[in-house]
């Protein structure tokens, strides 16, 4: 449905309340419910807007600003800059947004931080919120408050976060002292739906991020009691990744969530979409005509993304050892890496088309049969070995490691695209952990050219376009003809800009600006891990066999070094 045909009904409260879910509502209805409706923000109690659901249409930011206004006046120039916003697209809305942030009409004014006694709060989310504080990116006003099991006070918490700011950030002390001052503690065990009710407040609360920093098996317990809460209209959940350990499960996060917020309202984590080097490849795309006439299945031979890292386990075994690499790495952040490759350029520049574009190109990717799983992917682990100069243990030595579960530290997978554009192009997704260097990139490999000109200028080498997900580098491998005929390989080099923002600030900014774009959709969790759950089941399963290298190595072990073959359909001809 078009954005000029949607029903908005003022005073749709009662209608709203009929329709929350109790504990007899029937799941199936609820669901088909919620696929054709949605409930936009506004303030509960007062005025409800409801709008049959264009799906494609209006963008996630646009749905969650409320629409009522007090005086035909005011609802005519609030329409009117709804329109302008929708029409100018992403980048003047991002403008817009930064002056909403700092004339303080986010919606978001408090974050309730579950975990603030955790490594991440303290390594990431609060040196992210002091760097918008230096940049004057946050809204004034804004209210923190921690909460952990620990029974701290709030000056106790206050010292222990400007310890770890000290540590962690580069923010001059006085805005480390401006921060520190906005900061309570309440404890809590945040698993008991009493405490969790308490520290959320009651319907006069101010609009709250319920940001769940938190281990991920107390994510499901912890979202259970935040459903007795009564979440509203303003306020929001951020959750980590990972998004369940397979399909039942993230289902099941996602049915609790769907029944308490509204989608855009649900920001589940992948750090990477908001990594500004990692976007690039949306940019490279689509803000350049010399690229997208090339980028299919008869100009591309293959296409690679990795992830290597130097890092090994540093004090994580108590998750990583349950995860391992696939699920660490390929199920969430290369999946969607790969989604940014693969996606189809967005109809509109709004978050609603982004995120179903990239939830398309998921969909896309062909379920892995037992046998391509057999020769198509590759797991392994590492051995003792030296970093540099630094000596690692065996993973299986490592403390904190228990063999038994025969966890991978090296992921490799070859995945197929069922559309047009792809169809038969080999994506390989590979990641690991304990190698010489970190080296992360996407590299698009073109087809040879034809034999004719092969003979004719040896050394001519196919195109590669490489792009850094770690460096801000693009590369593209060209020829030119060099002397005597002989055909000289070159690269031109993009170096663009460093990245502005650290990845977790960036995301921060988003959720106070109630941007949803850059996080992924319940859906998007979903089909990742239709596409990981047989992978996993027959790693399980023994169908194949754990290969080792030696810490420090310089590349992915052996057997992965064969460039795959085209993946299921037959390749378009050159
Ligand atoms: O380099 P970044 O941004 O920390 O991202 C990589 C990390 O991403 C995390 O999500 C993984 O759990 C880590 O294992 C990995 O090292």
């Amino acid at each position: 449905m078009d954005r000029a045909h949607r029903l908005v009904v003022v005073g749709a409260a009662p209608l709203i309340a009929a329709h929350r879910p109790g504990p007899e509502t029937d799941p199936a209805r609820l669901d088909r419910h919620a696929s054709d409706v949605d409930v936009l923000h506004a303030p509960r109690a007062q005025r409800g807007t409801y709008q049959s659901s264009p799906r494609q249409g209006a963008s996630d930011r646009d749905r969650s600003r409320p629409l009522a206004t007090t005086s035909a006046a005011g609802r005519r120039a609030g329409a009117a800059r709804h329109l302008a916003t929708w029409r100018c697209g992403r980048a003047l809305r991002r403008r817009e947004c930064a002056r909403r942030v700092h004339g303080r009409s986010v919606m978001i004014e408090r974050i309730l931080l579950l975990g603030a006694s955790g490594d991440l709060t303290s390594r990431l989310l609060m040196p992210a919120i002091a760097e918008l504080a230096e940049a004057e990116l946050l809204p004034a006003g804004l209210r923190i408050v921690g909460s952990a099991r620990r029974p701290w006070s709030t000056a106790d918490f206050r010292e222990h976060i400007a310890t770890q700011l000290e540590r962690h950030s580069k923010v001059a002390p006085a805005t480390r002292d401006d921060v520190v001052r906005c900061l309570e503690y309440e404890p809590a065990d945040v698993t008991r739906a009493e405490d969790v009710r308490r520290l959320v407040g009651g319907p006069e609360r101010p609009g709250t991020l319920v940001y769940l920093a938190l281990a991920p098996a107390l994510i499901e317990p912890v979202l259970h009691a935040l459903a007795s809460a009564a979440l509203g209209a303003r306020d929001a959940v951020a959750i980590e990744k990972p998004f369940g350990v397979d399909l039942a499960s993230a289902r099941r996060l996602n049915g609790v969530l769907r029944c308490e917020l509204p989608e855009p309202s649900i920001f589940r984590i992948d750090h990477f979409l908001s990594d500004e080097l990692v976007r690039r490849v949306t940019a490279l795309r689509f803000l350049n005509r010399i690229f997208e006439p090339v980028w299919n299945a008869v100009h591309v031979e293959r296409v690679e993304i990795s992830w290597l890292e130097s890092l090994t386990l540093e004090g994580r075994a108590g998750y990583y050892d349950q995860a391992g690499a696939l699920r660490d790495m390929v199920q969430s952040h290369l999946m969607e890496v790969m989604a940014l490759v693969v996606m189809e350029p967005p109809s509109r520049a709004d978050a609603a088309s982004y995120r179903a574009a990239r939830l398309e190109a998921l969909r896309a990717v062909a379920t892995p049969s037992l046998d391509e799983i057999r020769s198509r992917t590759l797991r392994a682990r590492y051995t003792a070995g030296a970093i540099g100069t630094r000596r690692v243990p065996s993973y299986v030595d490592e403390p904190g490691v228990d063999p038994r579960r025969d966890t991978e530290t090296y992921a490799s997978l070859t995945l197929g695209i069922e559309t047009m554009r792809w169809s038969g192009v080999p994506f390989t997704l590979r990641s690991g952990k304990a190698f010489a260097t970190s080296a992360a990139e996407i590299a698009i490999h073109f087809r040879a050219l034809p034999r004719y000109v092969r003979d004719t200028w040896p050394g001519v080498e196919p195109n590669t376009l490489r792009l850094g997900l770690t460096e801000p580098y693009v590369r593209v491998a060209t020829t030119l003809d060099g002397p005597d005929g002989v055909a000289e390989s070159r690269a031109l080099e993009l170096c663009a800009s460093p990245p502005r923002r650290s990845v977790y600030a960036n995301l921060m900014l988003d959720m106070l600006r109630g941007d949803p774009a850059l996080f992924i959709l319940g859906e998007e969790a979903e089909e990742a891990w239709r596409v990981i759950d047989p992978v996993i089941d027959a790693w399980h399963a023994g169908e194949v066999p754990m290969r080792e290298y030696a810490a420090g190595a310089s590349a992915p072990p052996s057997a992965e070094r064969r460039r795959p073959t085209s993946i299921g359909a037959t390749p378009q001809a050159p």
